[in-house]
């Protein structure tokens, strides 16, 4: 069965309260869900996305329709998969071009900065909502594998199995030099007015474009782009400035399918979500992810030079220091970090077998 929904899960009355300071007084998810829920309401799978995905992770479309779905790892004979849009997002929940409630008119730029934990807090609330108090477990890749990690930081008694794939606990200098230059793109065009872009008929497109090109190449590998265009180009002819090598024209297809999907602002506080995320700057806070008996199983790509396998690696070494019960397993993938969207060999049967693995 599937299932797909929006909820009210912050009001004036029970508003959000952020971890920067302030408060969101409303709050609605877009959310969707796989399979039969169990009476015991104990085969609950909360998938977390990243950054640029949504709550369509499983059927026809999905973004891990290779993951989720009968007999796949994530089973929905077997269990039952919820995956919702991230606060801050732009896929049906509330984010920066949603309208504030104390004007009426669309957030931009005075919509509140966010974290980790306040998107997981997101998550709690709809988990209280669904009637469901213990998750069988939580996955999720990049981003999405940060909020499964704060998760048993925040509320270490609600996961038995997390599963964190190209994910990080701290980004690099690097990392955070990636995202600057992106959101440069963004708030230098002209288009973007400051954040009050929304219902003015422009749009910083060429600013999220840029962005997206530059993020893309550094979500698969050099030996994977090489393989694919090399040094190909779409017409012989004379030397141009326009587009003419194949891989320009992929980069090019690349931000025309995400200029229709993705929203500038959202770009830019979730890009700056995973910049300030530190988890384990908290000295007590890899024990307090494992107090409750999760099972972690950490997955990182040999080729992945975004989130490269000495990230995941860090994340294992708190764990297990602090006697958490951890697993880091590396699977050799020509793809670099959106192999965690493909299925290179070994990758979804470590994460099946990790999936019915008996807790304690
Ligand atoms: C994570 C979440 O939570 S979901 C996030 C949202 N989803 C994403 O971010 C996925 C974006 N990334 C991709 O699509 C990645 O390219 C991958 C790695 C996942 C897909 O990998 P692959 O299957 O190897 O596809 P590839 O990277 O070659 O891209 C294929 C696309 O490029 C196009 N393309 C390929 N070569 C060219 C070319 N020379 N010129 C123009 N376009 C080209 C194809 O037509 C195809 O287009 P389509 O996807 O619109 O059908
Ligand atoms: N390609 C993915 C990976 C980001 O880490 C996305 O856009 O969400």
């Amino acid at each position: 069965m599937t299932d797909a929904g929006r909820v009210v899960l912050a009001t004036g009355d029970d508003p959000l309260v952020l971890e920067h300071g302030g408060h969101l007084d409303h709050v609605e998810v877009a959310y969707e869900t796989w399979g039969e829920l169990a009476p015991a309401r104990d085969n609950v799978v909360f998938v977390c996305h990243a950054l640029t995905g949504d709550a369509h992770a499983g059927g026809e479309g999905g973004w891990w329709a290779n993951l989720v779905g009968p007999g796949r790892p994530l089973d929905t004979d077997r269990f039952h998969v919820v995956c919702a849009n991230l606060l801050g997002g732009c896929r049906g929940t509330t984010g920066p071009s949603s309208p504030d409630p104390a004007t009426g008119r669309p957030w931009g730029l005075d919509f509140p900065l966010l974290t980790v934990r306040d998107l997981v807090a997101v998550h709690r609330r709809l988990l209280t909502h669904l009637g469901v108090e213990r998750l069988h477990a939580a996955i999720g890749g990049s981003l999405g594998g940060m909020q499964v990690l704060q998760w048993a930081v925040d509320d270490p008694a609600a996961i038995d199995r997390a599963v964190l794939v190209a994910a990080s606990s701290r980004l690099s200098a690097q990392g955070i030099a990636f995202s600057a230059v992106a959101r440069d793109a963004i708030m230098r065009d002209p288009d973007f007015q400051g954040g009050r872009y929304v219902g003015s008929g422009r749009r910083p497109d060429h600013g999220l474009a840029v962005a997206r090109r530059m993020a893309h190449i550094t979500y698969v590998s050099e030996g994977s782009l090489e393989a694919k265009f090399g040094r190909d180009r779409i017409a012989d002819g004379p030397p141009t400035h326009a587009t003419d090598f194949q891989v320009e024209a992929y980069l090019d297809h690349q931000a025309e399918v995400f200029l229709a999907r993705f929203d500038a602002l959202s770009y830019l506080y979730l890009t700056r979500v995973m910049d300030y995320f530190d988890p384990f700057s908290d000295a007590g806070a890899a024990a307090r992810a494992g107090s409750g008996g999760t099972d972690f199983l950490v997955v990182s790509f040999d080729t992945d030079w975004r989130f490269p396998t000495a990230q995941s690696r860090r994340i294992h070494d708190h764990l297990a220091a602090a006697g958490a019960r951890s697993r880091h397993v590396e699977i050799a993938s020509p793809w670099g970090h959106d192999s965690f969207l493909l299925e290179p060999p070994g990758y979804h049967d470590v994460v099946r077998q990790h999936l019915v693995r008996h807790p304690g």
